[in-house]
């Protein structure tokens, strides 16, 4: 167990009641120092916290002695009065009495430490305090479950099993083993590579919708993107005018679309500009383009759809020919829509949120919410992948091992040793 830390668990600020949380060695003196008497653990006890005579508040007391605490340590929580001075005034008397201040996500990470959660879950914990939407939320309670951690341990027991088979190979290769064991342990390590493989195939829609979606607006000089933005986000975000070329930095506006976190980026008109600052403009905007994960290509439906546009067509687009009310020049598969009307507005918004849907959000398993998941297990796969073409036993051992390796990092948990229980214990050779 570490040194006492403390840190305020509740928000900054004035409030009703402000909760100090406290773990590590020592803090059970503490909470004695500060209440006269250790109250019951794990139950609410009002108590006047003194220090050297002075009192400092009348607070409830949670006593929470480990291991059946949330970091695994001896913890403490302190419902104080929320105000701070109240705040100032016990924070001194805890570094009095040896304990400082809390590192960010210190509590967690002594939690990790202590077996109490492994990596995923405490990402899950991290993500579970960002979710701005339902979808977040429901998502990092998933993985802050151990969604991903259970779905990781499957694999690595399976991944252990072989590597027990073929480690057994090379110690009694002169012992009666199956002569196909080779072939056995290739075609299970396929089955479950296949598995590790649909799983990095996911399109990366939990990360998105960690993240959020990247979508840009794009098209012509006064085609009404910028109109088009201020429309669907309900406010003023952009200028629009008559002037070709009003818009030049990239706006954006952030926008909840079927419980998916979204940019929405305005760009500057497509065309040959006419000063540097436009070609400037022109420049971010094909960036964005480049890295959108969706398209919206905005057409004005009274002119003749422009080359620079058309040239971003592709899967990625959504098309969109705005301006209704003032022409009807064809373009195939275009959302007929008018910023000025509002003709054709609720099927775009419609047609977004599937769009939205369709490339993030909550899948049926625990996904793969960060690059580092998607690293780990790409690792894994890839040593999978040379299995079959190493033909040592001592060879495909260390590759079954360095997957095994790589799938540990996903949960931080390394269990290659494991595989020695095994050897001797589940895998029966007769000896
Ligand atoms: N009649 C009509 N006018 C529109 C519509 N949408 C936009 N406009 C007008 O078209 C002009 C250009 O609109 P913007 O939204 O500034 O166009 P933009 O594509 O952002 O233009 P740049 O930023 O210059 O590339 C403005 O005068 C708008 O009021 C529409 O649906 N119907
Ligand atoms: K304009
Ligand atoms: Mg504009």
């Amino acid at each position: 167990m570490s040194g006492p830390i403390f840190a305020l668990a509740s928000g900054a600020g004035r409030a009703a009641v402000a909760l100090l949380r406290l773990s590590g060695a020592g803090v059970e003196e503490l909470v004695a120092v500060l209440c006269g008497a250790l109250p019951e653990p794990r139950r609410a006890s009002l108590r006047r916290l003194t220090h050297e005579g002075v009192v400092l508040d009348r607070a409830l007391v949670l006593w929470l002695p480990g291991p059946g605490s949330y970091t695994g340590e001896d913890s403490a929580e302190l419902h104080l009065h929320g105000g701070p001075a109240v705040l100032a005034a016990v924070t001194e008397a805890l570094v009095a009495l040896g304990a400082r201040p809390a590192e960010p996500g210190e509590f967690t990470r002594r939690a990790f430490l202590n077996g109490r959660m492994d990596l995923t879950a405490a990402e899950g914990i991290a993500d579970l305090i960002a979710a701005e939407t339902e979808a977040q939320r429901r998502q990092a309670l998933r993985q802050a479950e151990g969604g991903l951690a259970a779905r990781h341990a499957e694999w690595a027991a399976r991944l252990t099993r072989l590597l027990a088979r073929q480690e057994a190979f090379i110690e009694f290769e002169e012992e009666d083993l199956p002569t196909d064991l080779d072939v056995q342990v290739s075609l299970a390590a396929g089955v479950l590579r296949e598995e590790m493989a649909a799983l990095l195939a996911d399109g990366g829609r939990a990360e998105k919708l960690r993240d959020g979606l990247a979508i840009a607006i794009l098209g012509a000089p006064n085609a009404g993107k910028s109109s088009l933005l201020n429309a669907l986000s309900g406010r003023d975000a952009a200028i629009v005018s008559a002037r070709a070329g009003t818009t030049r930095d990239v706006v954006e506006v952030r926008l909840i679309l079927a419980g998916v976190p979204v940019t929405l980026a305005d760009t500057a008109g497509l065309r040959e500009a006419a000063d540097e600052i436009e070609a400037e403009g022109v420049r971010r905007a094909l960036a964005r383009a480049e890295a959108a994960d969706l398209r919206m290509l905005v057409f004005a439906a009274d002119a003749e759809p422009d080359a620079a546009t058309l040239s971003l067509l592709g899967p990625e687009a959504l098309v969109v020919a705005n301006k209704s009310d003032l022409g009807d020049v064809a373009i195939e598969g275009a959302i007929r829509v008018s910023a000025r009307t509002g003709e054709g507005l609720d099927e775009l918004r419609a047609r977004l949120e599937g769009a939205a849907a369709a490339r993030a959000g909550l899948g049926e398993e625990a996904a793969l919410t960060r690059p580092r998941h998607r690293a780990a297990l790409r690792d894994a796969v890839e040593w999978l992948d040379r299995l079959p073409l190493a033909g040592l036993p001592e060879l495909r051992a260390e590759a079954l091992r360095n997957a095994l390796r790589a799938l540990s990092r996903l949960t931080g948990r390394v269990d290659v040793e494991q595989v020695l229980d095994l050897i001797f214990g589940e895998f029966c050779i007769g000896k």
